[in-house]
């Protein structure tokens, strides 16, 4: 079934998802089925992969997996991937005429590594500079939580955040950093429990010396979540 909306009505909604390599690589009929088929065909192929494995899916534990994953993958951990799940951002007029930068900081990344499908848990920090538009404290963890809920890299993530914030507030005067361990790095492969990564993306003004120091000593990383 073909929804009512098509891509390009909801690209018109969200953040062009083909195109330029910062978007989030998905197919061009990405949105011709429903959610709910969606989580149809999940559901069949996680209880193939189970049954693969040689699980008996008539066990009462395990009977519900297969409905529960293909239900958290829509609707929870990858509903980032559907620009109508995009949060709103109200903005305001900067009437304090406030001129220094806003910082959010330590902002929840609950995330998933798109090479291992496994989690990827950490902290966002977010700053901006007014250039006129101020945005509610609320909707930059949003943003965070919006783009966090698709497979990702966290260089993507990174930017991703910025350029939305950047859209939303009209000025280029943005910046990112995301502290986050990857459950790939530190519970398989190479097993490095303690390692996190750090990526960070500035835009406008944070491309100076002194405003990217600024933001840095404000969020004084703390990686201990
Ligand atoms: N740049 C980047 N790499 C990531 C991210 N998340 C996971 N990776 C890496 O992606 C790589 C995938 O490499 P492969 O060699 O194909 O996968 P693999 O054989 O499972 O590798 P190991 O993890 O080393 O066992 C790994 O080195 C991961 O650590 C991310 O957000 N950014
Ligand atoms: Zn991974």
């Amino acid at each position: 079934m073909k929804l009512d909306s098509n891509l390009d009505e909801i690209n018109a909604l969200g953040d062009d998802h083909i195109g330029t390599s910062t978007n989030t690589p998905m197919r061009e009929d990405a949105f011709e089925i429903s959610n709910e088929e969606k989580i149809d065909i999940i559901k069949a192929d996680v209880k193939h992969i189970m049954e693969t494995l040689g699980l008996d899916l008539n066990d009462d534990s395990l009977k519900g997996t297969p409905n529960r994953v293909a239900k958290m993958f829509v609707k929870e951990i990858f509903s980032g991937l559907d620009p109508r799940n995009k949060p709103s951002a109200s903005t305001f007029d900067n009437k304090y005429k406030y001129g220094e930068m806003l910082v959010e900081k330590n902002i929840t990344v609950y995330s998933t590594c798109e090479h291992h499908l496994l989690p990827i848990v950490g902290r966002a920090h977010v700053a901006y500079i007014s250039n006129g538009t101020v945005v509610g404290l609320s909707k930059m963890n949003r943003i965070v939580d919006y783009f966090s809920n698709r497979p990702q890299v966290q260089e993507r993530l990174t930017i991703q955040i910025v350029k939305e914030l950047q859209k939303v507030l009209n000025t280029e005067d943005v910046a990112c950093v995301i502290d986050a361990k990857h459950l790939c790095v530190n519970s398989r492969g190479i097993r490095d429990v303690d390692s996190s990564t750090v990526t960070s993306e500035f835009g406008g003004k944070f491309k100076e010396k002194e405003t990217r120091r600024e933001f840095l000593d404000y969020i004084k990383l703390d990686t201990t979540f």
